[in-house]
């Protein structure tokens, strides 16, 4: 094919993207009333990326997402997002910052008392106030098509199962299209089948979005479905990194213990 001016210029800004850092941490340190929960963590997200932290309950994995999204705020070190120093950043600021982040807690709930479409035009209406209605229509529709649950728009959640719940609550997410995807533990409390049709959704999501996110996870068979890198959390600092095969293949006996 011939090379124009034009698609080397695309071909440039691809791999600029591909590169580029949408989180970036260094040195950071977090104590709770005296306990250093985070010592020295260094992370990199790099755009387009899933990336799978794995450590065992209590080692600190949430209090990192929250400290990337400044629900909580860092002692120590350095925590920048889209290149700018989360800390540093005034109220207005944070909250722009938020609209680009999405988050999937573990426990994150659906409003009861409304629709499944009403769930999801919450934050179209609430956060980045649309009004027009066939704009808010069309990205309800788009979202709950890519969750493969069209069919449940008119449903109230308490006639949808656990894993369905699950898949609204990550449209309900991604209908914001975020930028960067915060998934703590996404899987947990599903059984496996159900568990794999969230993983599979994640790397689908991805791929329809170019969503870089980190997942915390304990469940293996999603990282393996989802990672193309993961790192190991262990006593407040990351002890490994690589992608499944290279870390399934680790000496370290730590490493090695969330692959029996
Ligand atoms: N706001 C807070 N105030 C005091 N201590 C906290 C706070 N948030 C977290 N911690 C403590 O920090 C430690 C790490 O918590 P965190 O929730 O990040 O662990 P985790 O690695 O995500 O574990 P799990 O897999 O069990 O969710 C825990 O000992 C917890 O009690």
């Amino acid at each position: 094919m011939e090379t124009t001016v034009e698609n080397q210029q695309d071909q440039a800004t691809a791999s600029f993207e591909k590169d580029e850092l949408v989180v970036q941490i260094r040195g950071l340190k977090k104590a709770f009333n005296g306990f250093e929960v985070l010592k020295n963590i260094n992370l990199d997200l790099k755009r387009g990326e899933n990336l799978v932290v794995l450590g065992k309950s209590g080692q600190g994995k949430s209090v990192t997402i929250k400290c990337i999204v400044g629900l909580l705020k860092k002692d120590e070190g350095s925590v920048k997002v889209f290149n700018e120093e989360v800390a540093d950043l005034n109220d207005d600021e944070l909250k722009q910052l938020r609209t680009r982040i999405g988050f999937l807690f573990q426990n994150s709930a659906l409003y009861d008392s409304m629709t499944v479409r009403d769930n999801l035009e919450f934050p179209l209406t609430r956060v980045l106030k649309l009004k027009d209605e066939a704009e808010i229509n069309s990205r309800v529709e788009e979202v709950l098509e890519g969750v493969g649950l069209l069919d449940a728009i008119d449903k109230m959640p308490s006639d949808l199962s656990g894993g369905m719940r699950k898949r609204i609550g990550l449209a309900r997410t991604l209908i914001m299209k975020p930028e960067i995807m915060l998934y703590d533990e996404p899987t947990t409390g599903l059984d496996p089948i159900t568990s794999k049709e969230i993983s599979d959704l994640i790397l689908a999501m991805q791929k329809k979005y170019q969503t870089s996110s980190i997942i915390i996870t304990h469940d293996m068979a999603c990282a393996k479905i989802t990672a193309d890198r993961l790192v190991v959390m262990n006593d407040g600092e990351y002890i490994a990194e690589g992608n499944y095969e290279e870390l399934e293949n680790s000496d370290n006996e730590l490493v090695k213990s969330f692959f029996k």
